[in-house]
């Protein structure tokens, strides 16, 4: 299967920073959503990122995971012991690293309604260049281990949403991707179907040795996590190590 092939975890004591962003600053016109952000996100953790509406989260997720540049600061992504600096790079470069370094899951899912959960699990592997037969191979596993063994062929209007944001979490797997970022991935489910989308996110990623950002409203989200970063007015203030 797909993440037999993932890295290990790191070992206790010698935590290794996959993603590692400096002194982020951000502008939209006069709202400076980005302040100097700056956090570290190692190897095999999951790190919640929470806040107050408009403190700049999901544009600090946007600017850690290549979906946008920052106006000034850094962002360092480290694979493999090769690190590479992600926050200039062009578009085109941007694409790239999404496709090949990076997993999403959103709050709705973001899946392709006119195809099945296969072939929305499959697609990644698909827009890398995989042919049909061999990416549905490798996405099908995935599909099971998240518990959706027969499930395959049904299109996502045929799924409750939670089945829908588990083929959400397969899809975010299948590239074997060493960071997933999640925005509010079960701001849309009741609090028993969020327990079990997060077990799955959380299975899919830290439980693989991936790494995990998660920004979420629900304190239930964030009490998985390794760690909570707290923002405010576009930096993290705050940070604290869940109790359990
Ligand atoms: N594309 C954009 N154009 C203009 N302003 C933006 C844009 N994206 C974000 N902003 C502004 O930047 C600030 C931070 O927004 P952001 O979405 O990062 O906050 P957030 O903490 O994720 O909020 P929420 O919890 O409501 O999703 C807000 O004031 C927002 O209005």
């Amino acid at each position: 299967m797909e993440f037999q092939h993932s890295s290990p975890a790191p070992t206790a004591g010698t935590p290794t920073a996959v993603l590692t962003a400096t002194a982020l600053v951000k502008r939209y016109g006069p709202t400076t959503a980005l302040d100097g952000a700056s956090l570290r996100v190692h190897r095999g953790e999951a790190v919640a990122v929470m806040g107050a509406s408009g403190s700049g989260k999901t544009t600090l997720l946007h600017c850690m995971a290549a979906v946008i540049g920052p106006d000034s600061g850094s962002v360092q992504l480290t694979v493999d012991g090769h690190a590479t600096e992600i926050a200039g790079l062009d578009e085109e470069a941007r694409s790239q690293l999404r496709r090949t370094r990076f997993g999403f899951v959103f709050q709705n899912g973001m899946l392709l309604p006119e195809l099945t959960a296969l072939e929305n699990v499959a697609l990644p592997l698909m827009v890398n260049g995989h042919p049909r037969h061999a990416a549905e191979s490798a996405a099908a596993p995935w599909l099971a281990a998240l518990g959706l063994a027969g499930m395959e062929q049904r299109r996502i209007g045929q799924l409750s949403g939670g089945q829908a944001q588990r083929v959400a979490i397969a899809r975010a797997q299948v590239t074997a991707a060493p960071v997933v970022f999640a925005d509010e991935p079960t701001g849309a489910l009741d609090s028993a179907t969020s327990d079990d989308v997060m077990n799955a996110l959380l299975y899919a990623t830290k439980g693989q040795g991936r790494s995990l950002v998660v920004v979420t409203h629900d304190p239930r989200v964030a009490q998985r996590c390794d760690r909570v970063l707290h923002m405010s007015d576009g930096r993290i203030v705050r940070e604290e190590e869940p109790v359990r």
